[in-house]
């Protein structure tokens, strides 16, 4: 993996904010199949959006407890290059999910105390990256895309089997403190490059970007 931070801009809805993270140096762009998100995309609507992604940029689809039926049709119809799972996915499902679509998988973790880390340990061996987002509360509407940061130093210097990325609660102003206590070399962030629930701005993209790739990044590789 190269020096600069990785950054995954999720929750994309409008082609212009796809162009925005694409320009600004986004090395993922995340779709979000869920009907209780406000950044919920239909597959027209995310194929759309995928045909403006370049070569190079990967385009992830974010799905929670997604049955075999709505994956397949949502591999058949959107072109993408990695699966996101949110939920409650096992290490077994991860597994027969990756066989099953052909698709590197990234796993969320949700992490609010030391009790989580074993989980991170369990699914590094069998997915491809991890996403160590916020765990939500326990009456969230959402299990993720919270705007809800977690204790960063419980994670601080940890590996992993595979790549991973940190999430929850980032924006331009904190991501490099992020970067710099957790030792992420990749991070995303759906609500802190919005004005309003599930509406995107390029501004906030491009500081974003811009934040946590001149961050500096004191953890040996
Ligand atoms: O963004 C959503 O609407 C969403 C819905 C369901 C599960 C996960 C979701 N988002 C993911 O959560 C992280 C953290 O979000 P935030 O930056 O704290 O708002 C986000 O990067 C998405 O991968």
């Amino acid at each position: 993996m190269s020096d600069a931070v990785h950054v995954k801009i999720c929750g994309l809805t409008d082609p212009d904010n796809v162009q925005a993270a694409v320009a600004a140096g986004a090395r993922y762009v995340g779709f979000v199949f869920f009907p209780k998100s406000p950044r919920n995309v239909t597959f027209a609507q995310a194929r759309a959006l995928a045909l403006c992604v370049p070569e190079g940029v990967a385009k992830v689809a974010l799905t929670v407890d997604a049955d075999d039926d709505m994956l397949h049709a949502l591999t058949q119809e959107v072109p993408l290059d990695m699966l996101q799972l949110h939920g409650h996915e096992t290490p077994a499902r991860v597994t027969a999910l990756r066989q099953r679509f052909g698709l590197p998988v990234m796993k969320a973790v949700g992490v609010a105390g030391p009790e989580d880390l074993a989980a991170l340990d369990a699914y590094g061996k069998v997915a491809d990256q991890l996403l160590v987002d916020a765990k939500p509360s326990a009456d969230a509407m959402l299990p993720g895309g919270n705007g809800l940061s977690f204790d960063w130093r419980l994670i601080a210097g940890r590996r992993w089997a595979c790549p991973w990325m940190l999430a929850g609660g980032l924006d331009a102003e904190n991501v490099a403190a992020a970067i710099r206590l957790t030792g992420a070399r990749q991070v995303d962030v759906s609500s802190g490059v919005e004005i309003a629930p599930g509406k995107k701005d390029a501004a906030r993209i491009n500081a974003f970007i811009s934040a946590a790739q001149s961050a500096t990044n004191t953890f040996p590789v």
